[in-house]
């Protein structure tokens, strides 16, 4: 059946699922189009069930520094309560029926299938026609990118969700791509016995984070016995009854049960139909103004805009092109201060401009940086104490522009430095309060007394 909506929200994912809830709250007639399950990527393949099995991992890895610190423990990792939390508690056995009554009780009008943009404020589902008398959401997210190299097509290789679905931990895997997905489950799969081999193409870990943090990570992968590859990437992979054989560039070889490919996203423009919204459809991203506007009736949020691929970014742009199409006003996005947050041990978080960003936009940079171990709470923690935080401050006006925070805790330290970065609070004065005594986020005192010339 054919409808008129006022607004037509394109993809259920973070970003899709918030602005299609707010406009409908605001009393809206809205329809919701999802292809495969209401949360999208980040509920059901990503955030949430990675992050479960991060938690475990963490268990593991806890239970590991007990000798020399608490007694001993005997450690015996199994996958299956990591595997059942994710089913039961996390995705409902992937499974979204609830979260489609709740929408449809909040007033979306849910319309399942893949739909694709049809005409100017216009989008068919199957067949189905719906029209949109304000315009349309596009929040289609993206989907993993798979490199051309010579022998993986076909081949059974995982992507994201193959690692949060499968029922038992590999006996030995291969991680292409040392980013954010690779990074993370690469240490979770160690952790649970798996043999690991990191293959990341960048000359480190981690390579849009500060270089500390790639070097920081490479070395406590090392002491877990996971083996990283950095500078090189894969020229040929073959499958066969015995698993994966991945050859490096350099001719090395490496053997695993699995092949886990982490190498980034990406979107299809063509294949939502971008062009009949008069959208460049051979483009990466769609292009939005701070408004979230794509052209005249068509707003676009999360992924699908590139504008930084986490699931805070979607919900805060979601808020921001629902305003607009209600005419509410209120602030314009900002991404002067977006947080993100590697989720390994230590984790990773880091907000705004790396120092070389900084000095690459020609900012008059100094550079603040501090251990967590040589701090008073880092050397009472003991094991598994290691990390940093980096400051990166406009010498000129003198505020900070970006930061890093590495270490146990590094993603909650982190909001601190998001809060400076976001509000450009003078160094002078971030340098004269008080941070608790004995806590991480001290560390933030003691880089602040590195920025040059405050020695
Ligand atoms: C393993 C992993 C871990 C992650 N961990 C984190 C984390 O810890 N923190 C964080 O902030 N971010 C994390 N992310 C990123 C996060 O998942 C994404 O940034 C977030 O899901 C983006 O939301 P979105 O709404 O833009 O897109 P998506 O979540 O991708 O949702 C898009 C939706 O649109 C639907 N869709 C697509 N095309 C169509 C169509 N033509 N018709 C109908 N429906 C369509 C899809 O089915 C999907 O449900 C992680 C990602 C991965 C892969
Ligand atoms: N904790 C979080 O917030 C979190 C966790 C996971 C994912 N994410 C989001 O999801 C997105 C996707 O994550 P991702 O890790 O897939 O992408 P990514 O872009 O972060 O990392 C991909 C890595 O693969 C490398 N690479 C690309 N091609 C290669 C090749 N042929 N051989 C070897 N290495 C290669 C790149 O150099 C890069 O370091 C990220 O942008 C991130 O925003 C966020």
């Amino acid at each position: 059946m054919d409808g008129m909506y006022d607004v037509v929200v394109l993809g259920l994912g973070p970003g899709g699922e918030g602005v299609a809830g707010r406009l409908a709250e605001a009393g809206l007639s809205v329809a919701g189009v999802e292809a495969r399950l209401i949360g999208g990527e980040c509920a059901y393949w990503g955030c949430v069930p990675s992050k479960m099995m991060v938690r475990a991992a963490g268990l593991l890895a806890e239970a590991r520094r007990v000798p020399g610190m608490a007694g001993s423990v005997r450690v015996s990792p199994k996958w299956a309560p990591v595997i059942d939390r994710i089913t039961g508690e996390a995705t409902d056995g992937w499974s979204d029926d609830a979260k489609a009554e709740h929408f449809e009780s909040a007033g979306v009008h849910l319309v399942r299938g893949r739909g694709r943009i049809t005409g100017p404020r216009e989008v068919t589902v199957d067949g189905r026609v719906l029209r949109a008398r304000r315009g349309i959401v596009l929040a289609t997210g993206t989907s993993p990118d798979i490199p051309p190299i010579d022998g993986l097509e076909g081949t059974p290789y995982w992507t994201n969700r193959n690692a949060v679905t499968t029922r038992q931990a590999p006996e030995s895997l291969i991680v292409l791509g040392g980013g954010a997905v690779g990074c993370e489950l690469a240490q979770v799969f160690a952790r649970f016995g798996t043999r690991v081999s990191v293959v990341e193409a960048a000359d480190r870990l981690l390579p849009q984070a500060e270089p500390e943090a790639g070097v920081l990570l490479a070395r406590v992968f090392a002491g877990e016995g996971l083996t990283a590859y950095t500078g090189v990437g894969a020229a040929r992979v073959r499958h066969d009854d015995a698993g994966f054989t991945l050859t490096l560039e350099d001719g090395r070889t490496l053997h695993a049960t699995r092949l886990l490919v982490a190498t980034g996203r990406r979107t299809d423009l063509a294949a939502i139909g971008a062009a009949e919204a008069g959208l460049d459809e051979s483009a990466r991203f769609v292009a939005v103004d701070d408004r979230m506007r794509a052209a005249d009736g068509v707003w676009a949020v999360g992924d699908v805009t590139g504008r930084g691929a986490y699931t805070h970014v979607a919900v805060y742009q979601g808020r921001i092109a629902a305003r607009d199409i209600l005419g509410e006003g209120g602030p314009a996005a900002d991404y002067r201060a977006v947080p993100r947050v590697t989720f390994t041990d230590p984790e990773v978080g880091s907000v705004g401009l790396t120092e070389r960003e900084a000095r690459e936009a020609g900012l008059d940079v100094r550079v603040g940086f501090a251990h967590v171990d040589e701090s008073a709470r880092g050397w009472i923690h003991g094991a598994g104490h290691e990390g940093f935080v980096k400051l990166v401050e406009d010498a000129r006006r003198g505020v900070l522009v970006g930061a890093t925070s590495a270490g146990p805790a590094g993603g909650e330290v982190l909001g601190a430095l998001v809060v400076a970065v976001q509000n450009e609070i003078p160094t002078t004065r971030l340098r004269h309060m008080m941070y608790t005594y004995p806590t991480f986020h001290r560390t933030i005192e003691d880089a602040l007394e590195t920025l040059d010339g405050h020695v």
